[in-house]
């Protein structure tokens, strides 16, 4: 696990300026970055371009134009190398039905140089998975789960989960959270996943990634994040229209109003307004009720704070985790 004394670490995952045209949606100028030994959640919500983002890194679709590097390497001159060291969880399994969880085994493990046998079998003990089951016998969250076993398998550098918990109980997702803090302990590793749920992103995200209508509104670590923003609470009729476009997601009450906002807005407010910290889940409803407005409010607000919203994120942040 690296720390806050480290020098700046290499980034696992690198996307710069990624931009993938579909009648009706973008993915424009896509940037972020993941250093080696950390976590890092990828939010936005249905349709912003998560699974798009995703399928671009690992080539199941042709960019526009932009560059992604994996691990240091070109991830189209370097594909095949670079596919054999990550662990892939998708929102689909593509197993075969008439399958059992031995054959998977089977099919899979000579594609992998570093296919660890033992580890396959303990995490399926782990998560209540019996072998001679058939993959057509197995519910959704089981599914997910052979494809976590099979992802954590392969001595994979680095795991891309896509909406991994989703379909999962809450005691498959708590250990699964706990497997993911326990793989970058290696600091060479890495973990980049996409979820709807905040608790996951509380519990061990150090990075997050925010991504709206296909551009990267966010990109930076957690406790920035939650450093940045803060709730405000007041009085009916207290802000002026001005006062109220500092306030992303306000809502108006009988008795008052309430809404979040960046830190360095507090200085517009009246006194009399109410501030208390703000969780990730207030940043994340905040931000998606929030509309247009809002999506420029942040991406202008970060970028006159830190000059680039996209490179500061490989600034080093003790872990939270
Ligand atoms: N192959 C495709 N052809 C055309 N449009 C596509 C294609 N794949 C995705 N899209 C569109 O791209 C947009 C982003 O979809 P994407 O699946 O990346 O969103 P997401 O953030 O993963 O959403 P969710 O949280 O619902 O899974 C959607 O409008 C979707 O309809």
């Amino acid at each position: 696990m690296n720390n806050v004394s480290n020098t700046i670490p290499n980034n696992i995952l690198e996307l710069n300026n990624v931009t993938k045209h579909f009648t009706g949606f973008s993915l424009q100028n896509v940037s972020f970055s993941l250093p080696e030994g950390f976590i890092m959640g990828f939010i936005g919500k249905n349709g912003a371009g998560k699974t798009t983002t995703i399928q671009s890194i690992l080539n199941m679709l042709p960019l526009d134009s932009g560059a992604i590097s994996v691990f240091g390497k070109d991830h189209l001159a370097d594909e095949p190398e670079i596919k054999s060291k990550i662990g892939i969880v998708m929102d689909q399994s593509f197993y075969l039905e008439e399958w059992k969880i031995t054959d998977v085994e089977k099919a899979l493990s000579p594609f992998y140089e570093k296919w660890d046998s033992g580890l396959f079998s303990s995490l399926l003990s782990q998560f209540g998975l019996d072998k001679k089951k058939k993959v057509k016998s197995l519910s959704r969250g089981m599914r997910m789960k052979l494809m976590i076993v099979v992802a954590l398998s392969h001595g994979a550098g680095l795991l891309i989960l896509d909406e991994p918990t989703s379909g999962l109980d809450a005691v498959s997702r708590s250990e699964l959270m706990e497997i993911l803090k326990n793989f970058v302990m290696d600091e060479k590793k890495g973990v980049l996943f996409s979820t709807h749920n905040t608790q996951d992103l509380e519990k061990i995200a150090d990075y997050i990634t925010f991504i709206n209508d296909g551009r990267i509104i966010y990109s930076d670590t957690k406790d920035n994040l939650l450093e940045k923003y803060v709730l405000v609470k007041g009085k009916q009729n207290t802000l002026s229209d001005d006062q109220k476009k500092k306030i992303i997601g306000y809502r108006d009450y009988n008795f008052g109003f309430d809404g979040l906002t960046d830190v360095n807005d507090l200085k517009f407010l009246p006194a009399s307004v109410v501030v208390e910290p703000a969780t990730l889940d207030d940043i994340v409803i905040r931000f998606n009720i929030g509309g247009d407005f809002i999506e420029k409010n942040i991406r202008n607000k970060t970028k006159n704070d830190t000059g680039n919203i996209v490179e500061n994120n490989v600034e080093k942040k003790e872990k939270g985790v």
